[in-house]
């Protein structure tokens, strides 16, 4: 059999103007996994108030982060697809990779064209969301699912659910806060913020919060933290109905008068850089910590394409390989 990996995120628009923002949404938040109420009364809220008024003030934050080459999210995306591809057939192993996204392009059918045009009859699917959820990973599994009905033969298949506690994952994560330390020096607290879910998610079973709150207790333990120099968060509240606590925004306010002059900020639920961490954490986040008292505030990257971060994918298909 021939074995190709499919690489999954999210998606973006594909420019940062109302148009495309609003063509961007119409899709994710049409997705039921994603919004899951019923549509007669989600339709009627999503067309007439949400699209039109959301739309041009999301498309201005993206101007503010949007790069020369395009959006932060696509442009990592690309390069951790070239980059996972080149160390596969440095290591001698001859995986085609292709990257699709659940919203927007390219599209998860268009990455699945280019594995089958190569003669691919088992594919690793590998969503790039290290903790599961119903509103990422699910919903990668329904557009899966869907394609698949398609075809005559259903190609084999490894899904990837989730690698919120995978070594390879902690230990790059690891890396990059020391590294950030080493180059600038070290704050009283690390805030690890992850992008929030409903909280009525969790309670019908998904098991996200359980396996962030995982991920910072690994970290922590293999950065050597006492209990009192971290904490665990949840960015990105949409809507009026309760989210994972405690709330990010709220926890920046907070802090100052708590004692926390120096602030280090990781997102470890993202696996690139996106307008969720350049503008709500590293924009709109630090603004909240300082006018509150914060001193120093300093965001630590995504995992990107960093070699340790790609050096993980591969230790994640390889296990997907046996
Ligand atoms: C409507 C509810 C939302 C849920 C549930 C949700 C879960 C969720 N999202 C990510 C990662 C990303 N979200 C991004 C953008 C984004 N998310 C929502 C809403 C929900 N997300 C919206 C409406 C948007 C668009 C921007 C906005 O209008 O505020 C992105 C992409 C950002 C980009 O740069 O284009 C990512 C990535 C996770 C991991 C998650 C649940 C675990
Ligand atoms: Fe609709
Ligand atoms: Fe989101």
């Amino acid at each position: 059999m021939k074995t190709g990996v499919l690489l999954v995120n999210l998606g973006t628009p594909s420019a940062p103007t109302s148009a495309a923002v609003k063509a961007f949404l119409s899709q994710f938040l049409h997705d039921y996994r994603v919004v899951d109420l019923p549509r007669s009364l989600w339709c009627p809220l999503l067309h007439g108030i949400i699209l039109p008024f959301r739309s041009p003030k999301v498309a201005k934050l993206y101007q503010s982060i949007w790069w020369p080459e395009g959006s932060p999210l696509m442009v990592v995306s690309r390069r951790q697809q070239a980059a996972l591809q080149k160390a596969l057939q440095d290591e001698g192993i001859d995986v085609p990779v292709a990257l699709g996204m659940s919203y927007g392009e390219p599209s998860i059918a268009s990455a699945w064209q280019q594995l089958k045009e190569q003669g691919v009859d088992r594919v690793i699917v590998l969503p790039l969301y290290p903790q599961y959820s119903v509103s990422t990973t699910a919903s990668v599994f329904d557009s899966w699912a869907r394609l698949m009905k398609k075809e005559r033969l259903v190609p084999a298949l490894r899904f990837v659910h989730n690698y919120h506690d995978f070594s390879g994952y902690i230990g790059a994560l690891a890396d990059s806060v020391r590294a950030h330390w080493q180059e600038h020096g070290r704050g009283d607290l690390l805030l690890l913020s992850y992008h929030g879910i409903p909280k009525r998610f969790e309670n019908q079973g998904d098991p996200y919060g359980q396996q962030c709150h995982r991920t910072s207790e690994l970290l922590a333990e293999e950065l050597g933290l006492e209990p009192h120099q971290w904490r665990t968060t949840f960015q990105s509240r949409f809507g009026r109905e309760e989210w994972l606590k405690p709330y990010t925004d709220e926890t920046m306010k907070a802090l100052p008068k708590e004692g926390v002059k120096k602030l280090d900020v990781i997102c470890p639920a993202f696996s690139a850089d996106c307008l969720e961490t350049l503008e709500e954490i590293a924009e709109q986040n630090q603004e909240l910590f300082i006018k509150a008292g914060g001193e120093q505030y300093r965001y630590i990257p995504a995992l990107n394409d960093n070699p340790a971060h790609i050096r993980m994918l591969v230790d994640l298909v390889c296990r997907e390989l046996v």
